[in-house]
């Protein structure tokens, strides 16, 4: 039976077939290498305190629609205003409901760095994530092989941008830090069946050396995770959900980010 994750897989390379049609492999090259560097997104969640990346999500397959965002620019504005380090664009169409023009928009509008959230099986996702303007990528250890794991990761370093290396069990997480992942996102949510257990940041944690950043991500739902996660090492949480569903963006980024600090 082919899991949640093989569904969203083969869609995203259906729509890559067409993106390349469209912008061949030659020009999204020219194009990465023509858009503004990249910025230093690692050392940016390295900084001390609990490290916010707050997501533009319209929704997910887990729970459906969750919001609508016509502005995603005014939306990151807000996160930026609260206080997060970094905003994470989900840009898979299906059931994600993104793109690369919410991409386009939040570049443009905040002066932090931009996390491209995707299912990233190609190199071409790579240099068109960086052709618009992305500092970080996202590359989750459950859709690829290890040779395609350790060459991404290397090739999102030559484009100057920040591999966050997801997992979700012992496993993944031995081969993330065997591809030299220096930032791993532990992900709460298992992407095979969609089920989210809490516990699995503090699980695998420890398996993680202590010089490589943490981000735990996935259902948390206010300052009591963030803080709970803080307690438990995390540099830095990944949030959606709470944040877009929420009236008042700036001020829920800022209270996550000062659970964090108290923790
Ligand atoms: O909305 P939440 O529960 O706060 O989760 C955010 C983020 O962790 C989640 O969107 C996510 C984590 N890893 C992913 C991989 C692909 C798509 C989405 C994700």
């Amino acid at each position: 039976m082919p899991t949640v994750l093989d569904d969203i897989v083969a869609g995203v390379r259906e729509d890559l077939a067409d993106a390349r049609a469209l912008v061949d492999r030659e020009r999204v090259e020219q194009l990465a290498a023509a858009a503004a560097p990249a910025l230093d997104a690692e050392s940016a969640l390295r900084a001390p305190g609990l490290a916010l990346i707050a997501e533009v999500k319209r929704a997910s397959p887990s729970k459906g629609a969750l919001a609508t965002i016509a502005d995603p620019a005014a939306l990151a504005t807000e996160y930026e205003a609260g206080g997060a380090t970094a905003v994470s664009v989900l840009t898979e169409r299906r059931r994600f409901k993104g793109s690369l023009d919410d991409l386009d928009s939040v570049r443009k509008a905040v002066r932090i760095p931009v996390l491209r959230k995707d299912f990233i099986v190609d190199d071409y996702q790579l240099f068109e994530a960086r052709a618009h303007g992305a500092d970080l990528i996202l590359l989750i250890v459950a859709a690829l092989e290890q040779d395609d794991l350790e060459r991404m990761h290397g090739l999102a370093r030559e484009l100057g941008m920040t591999a966050l290396v997801e997992v979700h069990d012992e496993d993944e997480t031995r081969r993330a830090v065997d591809a030299g992942a220096t930032v791993i996102g532990v992900n709460a949510r298992n992407l095979k069946t969609l089920a989210v257990d809490p516990d699995t940041f503090g699980r695998l944690a420890p398996l993680i050396p202590d010089t490589t950043v943490k981000v735990a991500e996935s259902g948390i739902g206010g300052p009591a995770d963030a803080a709970r996660f803080a307690s438990e090492g995390a540099d830095a949480v990944l949030v959606g959900e709470a944040l877009v569903r929420g009236a008042d963006p700036r001020r829920a980024a800022h209270d996550l980010i000062a659970a964090g600090a108290t923790a």
